[in-house]
């Protein structure tokens, strides 16, 4: 459970979305990419076994766990041409599946495991994936910009928005993409974690998706999609 405070002068505006109904992201993918990402799965089902990149009792529900909780971040588009970088990318999750679903966006791998760096590496190049860049760093030191931040099972809120307002650039998005900011997949109790990121930063808009209603699938009850972005007229006031 989280508190869900009302819009108010210098106070941190939080609101759930709750979308009427649910959505297949698979059903968006055309028959190359979702090939694309099947050879993913086999090839974290073949370099997990030795390099540990998602935890052995989750493979043998691969798809449902990892791809499907990841491509949740797909329900809205990324716009061409945009940078993401994934902060603590672990085996290329969710860094590898949205360098699948968006082509046309450049996507930035970070952590700070050198082994797992090198096997997402391995996965990107068999893959053919040339707009995904991996790279061995602390995500506090890593030398790059982004128009988005994306981050699974990582760091907290106000850590991860830490990560991204030091890359962070501006880009003028669709109304129909994502807003330029943080998109983290999250579970649990987010009261403490939402408390720390109004401490650090008081004028930001978060949203927040329940995955269970939004993928139609009671594994994910609990789960959220949770975008964090300045309020507008924050935004304004600072560039
Ligand atoms: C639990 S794993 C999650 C991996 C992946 N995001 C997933 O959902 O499967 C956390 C990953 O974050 C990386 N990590 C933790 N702190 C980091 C930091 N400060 N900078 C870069 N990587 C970090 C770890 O090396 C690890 O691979």
């Amino acid at each position: 459970m989280f508190h869900v405070k009302h819009p108010a002068r210098g106070s941190m505006r939080v609101s759930r979305e709750t979308p009427s109904v649910s959505w297949d992201p698979w059903e968006q993918l055309d028959p190359a990419q979702r090939e694309q990402l099947e050879h993913y799965a086999r090839l974290l089902q073949e370099l997990g076994r030795h390099h540990n990149l998602v935890s052995r009792e989750t493979l043998p529900e691969l798809h449902r766990r990892h791809l499907l909780h990841c491509l949740a971040l797909t329900w809205r588009p990324f716009p061409p041409g945009s940078v993401v970088v994934d902060w603590g990318t672990g085996g290329g999750l969710p860094a590898v599946p949205l360098a699948i679903a968006f082509p046309e966006v450049t996507v930035h791998a970070v952590d700070a495991a050198q082994k797992k760096v090198l096997a997402v590496r391995t996965m990107a190049r068999r893959l053919g994936l040339a707009n995904l860049q991996v790279h061995h760093a602390r995500a506090e030191r890593w030398e790059g910009a982004a128009h988005y931040s994306v981050s699974r099972a990582t760091a907290p809120l106000a850590t991860l928005w830490q990560w991204h307002r030091r890359v962070a650039r501006p880009l003028a998005a669709s109304p129909d993409a994502w807003p330029p900011g943080l998109l983290a997949l999250k579970g649990g109790d987010l009261t403490d974690e939402l408390a720390a990121l109004e401490r650090l930063d008081p004028h930001l808009h978060v949203r927040l998706w329940p995955l269970d209603r939004l993928l139609g699938d009671p594994l994910f009850a609990e789960k959220y999609l949770v975008h964090v972005a300045p309020e507008p007229e924050a935004d304004a006031s600072v560039r």
